[in-house]
């Protein structure tokens, strides 16, 4: 399985800041978008591009423009919503298509409640975005919505991986691509990574307290 872990200067910047203890909803929330575009741009880098010729301001000239499959991005309700700003700012022509899996927080099992897919997934190469990949379980499920829908071309974008849900993807959808921020540590004993973001959904929503007086 291809996995990316885009080490790029900003990127590292960027997720730095995400990472601290306290950070702002409004923080949290624009820097989710910044490196969202980052990976964005790492992710297409092997899109096809056939050139035509235009009418240029000096007269006719050849340039390129992406053909082949067009991109459909996938946000995972609801912290995958956080990343889409991003994605969209690079891919603005992009259909969505929305896909609902939470985690049940006992089981650590994914529960699937929603899905709206764009039309001819087959002809669409599919761009997941979700935060966080821990355990697996949403992105596998995800992938299954997709497969089922017929969508043979798949990428992930995720802002941290831990290791063990990357072991879990690469055996049960090899054929994937992975773009992520960093690969953590690890687990802990909740499915939370380490060190990791916390809950990336409460971050971006602002559904947690951070203080008595947030
Ligand atoms: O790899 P996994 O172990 O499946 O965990 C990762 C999932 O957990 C989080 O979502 P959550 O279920 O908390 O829903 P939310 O987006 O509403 O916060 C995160 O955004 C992923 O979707
Ligand atoms: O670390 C984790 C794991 C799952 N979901 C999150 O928001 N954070
Ligand atoms: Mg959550």
């Amino acid at each position: 399985m291809k996995i990316v872990e885009v080490r790029h200067p900003l990127i590292q910047h960027k997720l730095g800041l995400m990472r601290r203890a306290g950070v702002s909803t409004k923080d949290f929330r624009e820097l989710a978008t910044e490196v969202a575009a980052l990976l964005t741009y790492e992710a297409t880098k092997d899109l096809e591009t056939a050139e035509e010729t235009i009418e240029g301001w000096a007269g006719p000239l050849r340039v390129h423009r992406i053909k082949g499959k067009k991109i459909t991005i996938v946000p995972i309700l609801r912290a995958g919503l956080g990343m889409l700003p991003g994605v969209l700012d690079m891919i603005p022509s992009a259909k969505v298509s929305v896909v609902g899996v939470q985690r049940d927080e006992d089981t650590l099992q994914p529960v699937a409640y929603y899905e709206k897919l764009s039309g001819r997934m087959d002809q669409r190469i599919a761009l997941i975005v979700d935060p966080m990949l821990a355990t697996a379980g949403t992105l596998i499920a995800a992938v299954d919505m997709l497969k089922a829908a017929g969508c043979t071309r798949i990428k992930g974008l995720f802002l941290v991986a831990a290791p063990e849900g990357l072991a879990r993807v690469e055996a049960a959808h090899p054929d994937i691509e992975i773009y992520t921020a960093s690969i953590d540590q690890r687990l802990n004993e909740h499915g939370y990574i380490l060190p990791g973001l916390g809950d990336a959904g409460d971050k971006i929503f602002g559904t947690k307290q951070l203080s008595p007086n947030d």
